[in-house]
């Protein structure tokens, strides 16, 4: 997978060459460029913004350095164009399922704005060439989404072939679409079985898988009930058995 990454801070992204994102850049699976929006403002300051028109707080980024950046990254590519990802409060949820139809895209580029946002013209005329998605990573707001996309990148690049060293984490993930879709995962536990005087749940130590599945659902359902009760609302009941619905 291609990503590429068009901002005023590209030095925010260094993040990205450790652990298993770096990793996975070393050995080809994802290839990340980045570009500094303010190669393509051409005026003495190398502005990028500007006030709003209609008037109000803030600024607006301008569409000329957007406009041109854009261009010279789509130019580089060979087949269909990237699906172009904008982080922004006002944006449709970034989701587990999201994620996984964006790690099955074979090109990425994520616009992060800064200031009040982009000239909303910019995104109109990408959206007539390609996909444009306007995303957010949750209801609060950011002082830029850089931020924003170091999340997406990090939730869409595990899920990428070869990158989790054992795949079937990926499937157990809380809200994974199938089995967990809608629940969170339970408590977790390691070595050793006893610290400071806390155990670890028997049925865990037990060696029967059967009896292992149906604790983790319990832990699954009754922390998504505490935690996220909506969750439960959306959990479809025709998957629930009658233990569950006695919990
Ligand atoms: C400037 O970008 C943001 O504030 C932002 C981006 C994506 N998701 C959010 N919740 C905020």
């Amino acid at each position: 997978m291609r990503v590429d990454i068009i901002s005023i801070f590209p030095e925010y992204f260094a993040p990205l060459g450790v652990s298993l994102i770096g990793k996975a850049r070393e050995r080809g699976i994802l290839d990340v460029r980045l570009h500094q929006l303010r190669d393509w403002a051409h005026d003495v300051h190398r502005t990028v913004d500007d006030t709003p028109y209609g008037g109000g707080p803030g600024m607006v980024m301008k569409p000329d350095p957007w406009g041109e950046a854009i261009d010279a990254v789509l130019a580089t590519g060979q087949d269909a164009p990237a699906r172009i990802i904008v982080p922004t409060p006002s944006g449709v949820p970034f989701t587990q399922r999201l994620a996984m139809e964006y790690a099955a895209e074979p090109w990425l580029l994520f616009t992060p704005a800064r200031y009040e946002g982009i000239d909303s013209r910019v995104m109109a005329e990408y959206g007539t060439r390609t996909r444009v998605d306007e995303v957010s990573v949750g209801d609060y707001v950011l002082a830029g989404g850089e931020a924003a996309v170091l999340v997406m990148i990090e939730a869409v690049g595990r899920l990428l072939p070869g990158v989790l060293g054992n795949a079937c984490s990926a499937v157990d993930d809380s809200f994974a679409p199938g089995a967990m879709e809608n629940l969170l995962e339970g408590p977790v536990y390691t070595k050793p079985p006893e610290w400071r005087g806390h155990g670890v749940p028997e049925v865990l130590l037990s060696g029967h898988h059967g009896r292992i599945a149906r604790w983790r659902r319990d832990e699954a359902l009754r922390r998504t009930a505490r935690n996220r009760p909506e969750l439960l609302a959306a959990l479809d009941p025709r998957g629930l058995d009658k233990h569950d619905l006695k919990l």
